[in-house]
């Protein structure tokens, strides 16, 4: 791990934390995904004032081996181990690289500093990895074929919880060379964890992420306009909805706004796969959810290459296709 900037900055004023939580929650089998509510099963807050842990959430039930997760997590404790050249040999700034690391160092935005390091690869259509640690690559490459199994079962109930067959979303967003990425985040412990930050307020770009952590916590999710810390039940998926569901659902499932924050005391390692569209597909609101009259498009059709160029740019990319309201 590389040192970090000592922490000057004054603290820009953060929203209180709410213990109440509202999260993703979803149980299986079996899969319920009530089409009223805009994210995929909501676990009704607890509505405690003196509370002070959230409910535990995620997804269970999910298939994927028990030791294949602690694996993918070892390995990758593993690969942030490894000596800070051998890691600096992928830094770069170019996100269409296999292989990018990428270091919180230097890194100031808004006054809060990155307390991250991370590793990102694409893993499909075609798969890539660093070849060390060994044996970090094959752990890697199963772990991100059963997130993406995972990924199209949800993906199947949410076609359906919008009135589509169950293959929907596939066929229309390509998913048999959908964009893949594994990304693997190191927050080391911080000595003034309210001075920084792991990673900024963001939305994913893709239709669905998955995330494990190795039992920290620190993933915050916001829920009109409040922060919510989010407390994973073990061995559980953590599950985004992402951009494009949101614009090819024209808005029934929003992209979930999210951060993580730093603790003084432990190392926190989380994975995210990011499933999204094949890079040419070209995604629009689902025409049977557009009526011109009560329901009117609210996004512009884009190429998923094209939206994630807009990374680059810095503003949300949902601010570049969201159409103004009438
Ligand atoms: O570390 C976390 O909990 C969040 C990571 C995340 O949002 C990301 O990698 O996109
Ligand atoms: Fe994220």
């Amino acid at each position: 791990m590389g040192s970090h900037p000592s922490l000057r900055t004054t603290p820009t004023p953060r929203t209180p934390m709410n213990p109440m939580l509202q999260i993703l929650m979803i149980r299986s089998p079996p899969l319920i995904f009530p089409c009223s509510t805009p994210a995929i099963l909501i676990n009704a807050p607890k509505s405690s004032k003196t509370s002070t842990k959230p409910a535990r959430s995620g997804l269970v039930n999910h298939g994927v081996p028990e030791t294949l997760m602690k694996a993918v997590l070892a390995g990758c404790n593993k690969f942030f181990n490894l000596p800070m050249e051998e890691k600096l040999e992928f830094a770069t700034k170019d996100i269409w690289k296999p292989i990018r690391f990428g270091t919180g160092v230097d890194i100031k935005v808004e006054k809060f500093f990155f307390w991250r390091d991370f590793v990102k690869v694409i893993a499909h259509p075609e798969f890539h990895c660093p070849s060390k640690p060994q044996g970090f690559s094959e752990v890697v490459q199963e772990y991100c074929k059963r997130s993406r199994e995972v990924t199209m079962e949800l993906l199947k109930a949410i076609s359906e919880s919008l009135g589509f067959e169950e293959n929907y979303i596939e066929k229309a967003m390509n998913l048999k060379s959908g964009w893949q990425i594994f990304a693997a985040n190191l927050y080391p412990p911080c000595p003034q964890p309210e001075l920084a930050m792991g990673i900024p307020a963001h939305t994913d770009h893709g239709l669905l992420t998955l995330l494990i952590e190795n039992g920290i916590g620190g993933l915050q999710i916001q829920h009109n306009g409040k922060w919510f810390h989010v407390n994973p039940l073990p061995n559980s998926f953590l599950v985004n909805t992402a951009d494009h569901l949101e614009i090819l659902s024209n808005g029934r499932y929003k992209s979930i706004m999210h951060r993580a924050v730093v603790n003084s005391k432990s190392t926190r390692i989380s994975i995210a796969t990011a499933n999204g569209p094949s890079l040419d597909t070209m995604v629009c609101p689902a025409l049977e959810l557009v009526d011109n009259e009560s329901r009117p498009a609210a996004y512009i059709s884009m190429k998923y290459k094209d939206y994630m160029d807009l990374q680059l740019e810095g503003k949300p990319g949902l601010e570049h296709v969201r159409l103004p309201v009438a």
